[in-house]
């Protein structure tokens, strides 16, 4: 093989090892090159997706088969291209206007990264705009024709690669810092897979390791309780703000403001769930919430994963919470602002040891249980399972409660279909719609 081969060979490589549709898709085309005597080798997709499954093949019929498998993602590559050219974009703009919502559900695109870039990895979801996002999935017919599935999903808005932090705060959490000043709790919290940009949002920009927190929702949204705070319209209900800090791990819940000591959430008699003992910090500007986000941040505990070098395996609460000076313990709202672990598949750790297989599985239980309650809510049900797990006793009030506001974002990455369509079904306004009229109902 020549070296114009090899960096086809390579590149036809790295798609299959990272892109779940043009292994799909490299299976069915398979059948076209099948030999007599390998055919079962070469046919069966599942079996050749399959990494414990060995097969021997000679290296020219491996060339051929990624040879093809290269043509079908330039073929799907184009197919998207060809789409994208019909799409009308209309990109969300600093100076639209935003309605207010009891519940909002958005979603945010990551870019690709260098390495992502290098690898030529295939870009397979679209954002035109006006809260539609759209993901190119490759079929085919059953005569083996190609084509692209385009679903369209819907949400109150999107985010393309281009957006900033500051774009996404003002959609998502900045409508709600009033509210916490007219006596309600507002939660904004990140949901997606891992390595798709939540912590990234909520924390601010990462430079290598570092992380830049003035850059973060968790900072604009302080910035603008103190603007609040100082504002003529709230002098006169004479309040302070508090801030803390915690993470559930494993299902326990630890103060990531004080040693990490271990706390635990507790109904009260009114059945509102406390965190007791959670070390609430007395805070006068938005510099001192900063400081405080990254004294969390560096002990949050965190870990590694196949998408994630850097991947937090707990989810943090910062909460902002104002209460009266004349009344210390009254509280007047809480603003509860929730960067969710990522979901996980399998595939997506990169070690199996024991505690890291407890981690994954407590977290895809407790963001399960999170998708449980929100599906019962939708269903009018009677019972909705907030004990299903910490996480979910924690985020009770959030959703049921008096004068509650609550904002979802959810993130993905470009290529990863399986993880994509399933956190896109669960949360696009279709999911929503319902579980939005019930909350209505219970507020009304
Ligand atoms: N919008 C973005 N712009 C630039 N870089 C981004 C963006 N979103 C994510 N990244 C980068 O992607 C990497 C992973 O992001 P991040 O740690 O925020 O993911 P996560 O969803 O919190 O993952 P996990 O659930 O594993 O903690 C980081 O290096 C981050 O800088």
């Amino acid at each position: 093989m020549n070296d114009c081969m090899l960096d086809f060979f390579q590149c036809s490589l790295n798609c299959i090892n990272s892109y779940f549709s043009s292994l799909t898709w490299f299976c069915v085309t398979f059948s076209c090159y099948s030999v007599p005597g390998s055919a079962d080798v070469y046919v069966s997709g599942p079996r050749f997706c399959s990494r414990t499954t060995p097969t021997i093949i000679s290296p020219q019929k491996l060339w051929l088969v990624f040879l093809e498998g290269s043509r079908a993602n330039q073929k799907f590559f184009e197919m998207i291209q060809d789409f994208r050219a019909t799409l009308e974009i209309t990109p969300l703009s600093t100076t639209e206007t935003i309605e207010p919502q009891r519940i909002c559900v958005c979603v945010r695109k990551q870019p690709f990264n260098k390495q992502e870039i290098n690898k030529k990895e295939i870009d397979v979801v679209s954002v035109p705009g006006k809260g539609a996002l759209v993901v190119h999935e490759p079929k085919h017919k059953v005569d083996l024709t190609k084509y692209l599935d385009n679903q369209v999903f819907h949400f109150d808005y999107s985010f393309d690669e281009t957006a900033t932090n500051e774009l996404v705060y003002k959609f998502t959490a900045k409508p709600l810092v009033q509210s916490i000043f007219e006596g309600g709790m507002a939660t904004c919290f990140a949901y997606g897979q891992t390595g798709s940009g939540k912590t990234h949002t909520m924390g601010g920009d990462f430079t290598g390791k570092q992380q830049n927190s003035a850059k973060g929702i968790y900072a604009l949204a302080a910035q603008d309780v103190f603007a609040y705070l100082h504002h003529r319209r709230y002098a006169n209900l004479d309040l302070s703000a508090y801030v803390s800090f915690f993470e559930i791990y494993n299902g326990k819940v630890y103060d990531l403001l004080h040693k990490k000591a271990k706390l635990r959430a507790l109904e009260d008699e009114r059945q509102q769930v406390q965190v007791v003992g959670l070390k609430e910090v007395y805070v006068t500007s938005a510099e001192e919430v900063i400081k405080m986000i990254q004294i969390g941040s560096s002990c949050r505990t965190s870990g590694q994963t196949s998408a994630n070098a850097n991947s937090s395996r707990s989810h943090a609460f910062l909460q902002i919470v104002l209460r009266r000076n004349d009344r210390a313990t009254t509280l007047h709202g809480k603003f509860s602002l929730v960067d969710l672990a990522g979901n996980e598949r399998g595939t997506d750790v990169s070690s199996n040891d024991r505690s890291t297989l407890v981690e994954t599985a407590e977290i895809n239980r407790s963001l399960l249980a999170l998708k449980e309650c929100i599906r019962s809510l939708g269903k009018n049900s009677d019972h909705i399972p907030f004990r299903m797990s910490t996480l979910t006793k924690v985020l009770r009030d959030s959703f049921i409660g008096e004068k509650s506001r609550t904002c979802m974002v959810c993130y993905h990455t470009k290529f990863d279909f399986l993880s994509a369509l399933d956190i896109l079904k669960s949360t696009s306004n279709k999911f929503f719609s319902l579980f939005h009229r019930l909350l209505w109902c219970l507020q009304v």
